[in-house]
């Protein structure tokens, strides 16, 4: 079963608790199940067979240490040798965890994690189950010490999480060297969203998720998933939308090229580029099927905005940071067109509030973590950590601004303004590093806008918009430009 969503530490304890108090399952069948849960995913990716094997695993004081405990009885069952490490024991605080603690006192040993005197031969396989979802502050790096340098080349597995990352952010809370980077995380019933965010998937090596049967309970923040089929039907070229991207100057045209182009590829029906006279040479000797119109200044552009077909704008990239950029924006704005305003437009936006209230639902902003903190520079100063991290940051943003707020990234986070929150994650099997270059932000602005204008909701461009992105990454890898982004749609969209 595929997760649909990814969930914090509170979710996720009150979907245990309601299972728990609903009768249906215990805390220890829970726990056996992750331990199982684990054991099979070290089996199915790392070791096949854990016979004779030197396995270390590291127990900490809570429910994750618990995991680790229900690890260590199957692994030793299937004849590997085990060495188990503990910090403390668990307390009264985490009964199943106490109770599997005891119950491999009675086949094995424990001993501290700090007794570096008594460690053993380099093992083969690190099990991390010091903290999960309780990880509550910094974790102090010395703890590790004593095992770091034990590890070598052997694979880490982390339970749940790796040591030192939190659940709800995806940021290590304490000091640098305060985690144990992992080459698999397991984790159970739903990913947590610190699987995703900031620098979760670089610590978490690779993801992992296993079913211990919680049913089809999800989070609130749901994972972007492939749309449902973009392919045109019976209707001619105004059924699927005019788009109109605006221009900057002479020199300055490129981002617009390819927004534009971006725009035209995901299926918008005409797109124009409005430019001053000045750009238009320089436009026109570069584009076929895309149109040119002269948009001087905000008078021209109210009417070309007279024409209803023109149902979607895209104002920012390359658009320049003069009074002129910034009438045209409020004239954008007036309109109220969809719109998509990125790059230029939010650093016009962010220093104008008659711009600003002029923002509505129909807008998508696509800010990156510099235009986001000009934007919102209260929001963006506030720490994140157990309880706030990004999605909840976008989330207040979009219900601020009262328009849909796009925060890109490899955790790129989309939010409505009546509170919906959205995660892409281009992590794991849907990385795309090679998106990490200049003008891929453009492409990106120009593909919601090209959806807006074939009538998809704001919210649903974005999200059908930053998948197909990261998507059209993928088909190439390594050595992507902006420049290619348009033209991988077409195979994107054909394996739909
Ligand atoms: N409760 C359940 O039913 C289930 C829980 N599961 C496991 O339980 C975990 C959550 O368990 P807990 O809520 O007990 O939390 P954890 O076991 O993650 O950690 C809590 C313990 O660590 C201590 N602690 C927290 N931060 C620390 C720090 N920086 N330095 C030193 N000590 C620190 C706390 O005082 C507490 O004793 C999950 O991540 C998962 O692995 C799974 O077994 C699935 C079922
Ligand atoms: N490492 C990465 N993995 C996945 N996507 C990335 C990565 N780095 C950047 N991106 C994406 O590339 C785009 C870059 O946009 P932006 O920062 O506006 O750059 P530019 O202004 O040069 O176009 C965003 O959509 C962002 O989410
Ligand atoms: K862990």
């Amino acid at each position: 079963m595929r997760p649909e969503s990814a969930v914090t530490t509170a979710e996720m304890r009150k979907i245990e608790a309601d299972a728990i108090e609903s009768g249906s399952v215990t805390g220890l069948d829970l726990m056996e199940r992750a331990g199982a849960g684990a054991v099979s995913a070290a089996r199915e990716r790392l070791m096949p067979d854990p016979a004779g094997k030197r396995v270390l695993i590291l127990c900490g004081p809570g429910n994750n240490g618990g995991d680790g405990y229900v690890i260590a009885r199957i692994l030793h069952d299937l004849d590997a040798e085990i060495e188990l490490r503990a910090l403390g024991a668990p307390g009264q605080g985490a009964p199943d965890a106490l109770a599997n603690r005891k119950r491999w006192l009675e086949i094995g040993t424990v001993m501290p994690l700090d007794d570096s005197a008594a460690m053993g031969a380099q093992p083969d396989l690190v099990i991390d189950a010091l903290f999960g979802t309780g990880l509550a502050r910094g974790v102090d790096p010395a703890i590790f010490d004593p095992v770091r340098a034990r590890i070598g080349a052997a694979p880490i597995i982390a339970v749940d999480l790796p040591s030192g990352l939190c659940s709800d952010s995806g940021q290590v809370i304490g000091a640098e060297g305060g985690i144990l980077p992992a080459t698999l995380t397991v984790s159970f019933h739903r990913p947590k969203r610190g699987h995703y965010l900031r620098d979760g998937p670089r610590f978490c090596g690779a993801l992992a998720v296993c079913d211990i049967g919680l049913g089809a309970t999800e989070g609130a923040v749901r994972l972007v998933r492939a749309p449902d089929g973009l392919g045109k039907g019976h209707g001619h070229k105004f059924s699927y939308g005019h788009a109109l991207v605006l221009s900057g100057g002479m020199g300055q045209s490129g981002a617009a090229r390819l927004a534009a182009r971006a725009a035209l590829r995901v299926g918008a029906g005409l797109v124009t580029i409005g430019a001053p006279a000045e750009a238009m040479p320089e436009i026109a000797a570069q584009i076929t099927a895309l149109m040119l119109r002269r948009v001087d200044d905000a008078g021209n552009f109210a009417g070309l905005l007279d024409d209803p077909r023109i149902n979607a704008l895209c104002l920012g990239p390359g658009l320049g940071l003069g009074p002129r950029e910034a009438a045209l924006i409020g004239t954008a704005l007036v309109s109220a067109r969809p719109a998509v305003l990125d790059a230029d437009a939010l650093t016009l936006i962010a220093a104008d509030p008659e711009l600003r209230s002029a923002l509505h639902p129909n807008c998508v902003l696509t800010p990156h973590e510099g235009e986001f903190a000009r934007l919102f520079p209260d929001i963006a100063d506030r720490s994140e950590g157990p309880g706030w991290g990004k999605p909840d940051l976008v989330a207040e943003a979009a219900r601020r601004s009262g328009c849909v707020i796009l925060l890109k990234g490899p955790d790129t986070v989309i939010a409505t303004p009546e509170g919906n929150v959205m995660l892409h994650a281009a992590a794991y099997e849907r990385a795309a590093p090679w998106l990490a270059t200049a003008g891929s932000g453009d492409v990106l602005a120009g593909l919601i806008a090209g959806l807006l204008a074939r009538g998809a909701a704001p919210a649903a461009a974005a999200q059908t918009g930053v998948w197909l992105h990261t998507e059209a990454a993928r088909h190439m890898g390594a050595g992507l430009i902006a420049e290619d982004l348009p033209d991988l749609l077409p195979r994107v969209l054909q394996d739909l």
